[in-house]
């Protein structure tokens, strides 16, 4: 059973792995705590791209020498092959980490599994360890992997009269910018969310989305690494995805009013799409920003068990 230190460390590692997001895709978004033998954290990293240091090396780094005999506090099931970066259940090992505390299982784990590697080499593992909450953070890895597709998050405020449209003139929107991989906008212009965040030639987009059949275009931006989609845009920008079932999350920035007025969309235009239940109401500055979504991430369905897929 997890120590309390150790949940005090696995929610840190989670919040640090949120650094990533929006910019390690195809990879997942993972962070890691290393304690010392005597439970103190003596070092944290995340993964912030692909073709960089896994969470548990820059953890490891950061942690030196006093890593021997320490327990290691990690989001995801610790890499079990040599990529562009060495296996990380192997630089556990090498640094004497004796406990590894896992979250969630990789499902994209390769041979045995990060975790066998481990008990093999005499480390003692726990695995499920505060699962539920790292999907807040891996559940959009996760779920795009499991549906072959971007994740995709319908993001639009309100124009004049009622219409939907894109959020660009939101200032307070670039938060959702910096959590997405790619955003499409009415126009049909397709590019990475913040601009380089991935490195190049890591994302690959195609050239004109709308010549592309609505599951053709996901499946090509699946292929081309985006795991997490930006519909930035108006009701007619949203409603063919709506009709296919393939918007997940719907955020809507809905401008300050005052107390009384007519409905500001008479045909409920800015009304959530049916199906949708909230996951947040929050007051910024000058909107009400609404979250909801039509399936819920934050439930680990396949931490026990593995489904062979490749990131
Ligand atoms: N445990 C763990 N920590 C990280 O920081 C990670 N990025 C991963 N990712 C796993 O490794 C695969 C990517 O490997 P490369 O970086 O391309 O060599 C990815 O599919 C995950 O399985 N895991």
């Amino acid at each position: 059973m997890a120590s309390s230190l150790e949940l005090q460390a696995m929610r840190w590692a989670i919040a640090l792995s949120a650094h990533g997001l929006g910019s390690t895709s195809p990879n997942p978004p993972v962070g890691c705590v290393i304690l010392d033998a005597e439970s103190r954290p003596i070092g944290e990293g995340y993964h912030a791209r692909k073709g960089e240091a896994h969470a548990e090396g820059n953890a490891l780094l950061a942690a030196g020498p006093a890593a021997q005999g320490g327990t290691a506090v990690v989001t995801l099931e610790p890499c079990n092959h040599v990529g562009r970066a060495p296996a990380c259940r192997q630089l556990l090992v090498d640094a004497g980490i004796a406990r590894v505390v896992i979250a969630l299982l990789d499902p994209t784990s390769r041979g045995e599994g990060g975790v066998n590697e481990l008990r093999k080499a005499g480390v003692s593992v726990e695995t499920d360890v505060l699962a539920e909450e790292a999907m807040l953070v891996l559940g959009q890895w996760r779920t795009a992997l499991a549906l072959s597709r971007p994740v995709l998050t319908w993001v639009y405020t309100e124009l004049s009269e009622g219409r939907t449209g894109a959020i660009k003139r939101v200032p307070s929107a670039r938060e959702l910018l910096l959590t997405a991989d790619a955003v499409l906008d009415a126009d049909g212009n397709l590019g990475e969310a913040t601009p380089h965040s991935h490195g190049t030639g890591t994302i690959l987009l195609p050239p004109d989305p709308f010549q592309l059949e609505r599951h053709e275009l996901l499946k090509a931006l699946h292929m081309g690494g985006v795991r997490h989609l930006l519909l930035d845009g108006g009701l007619d920008l949203a409603a063919p995805f709506l009709a296919d079932g393939l918007v997940d999350h719907v955020v809507a920035y809905i401008p300050d009013r005052g107390p009384s007025s007519p409905p500001a969309s008479p045909g409920g235009e800015l009304m959530l799409p049916e199906g949708f239940h909230l996951t947040g109401v929050n007051r910024i500055p000058r909107y009400v920003r609404v979250s909801a979504t039509s399936r819920d991430e934050t439930r680990p369905r396949t931490t026990g068990s593995r489904t062979r897929r490749h990131a």
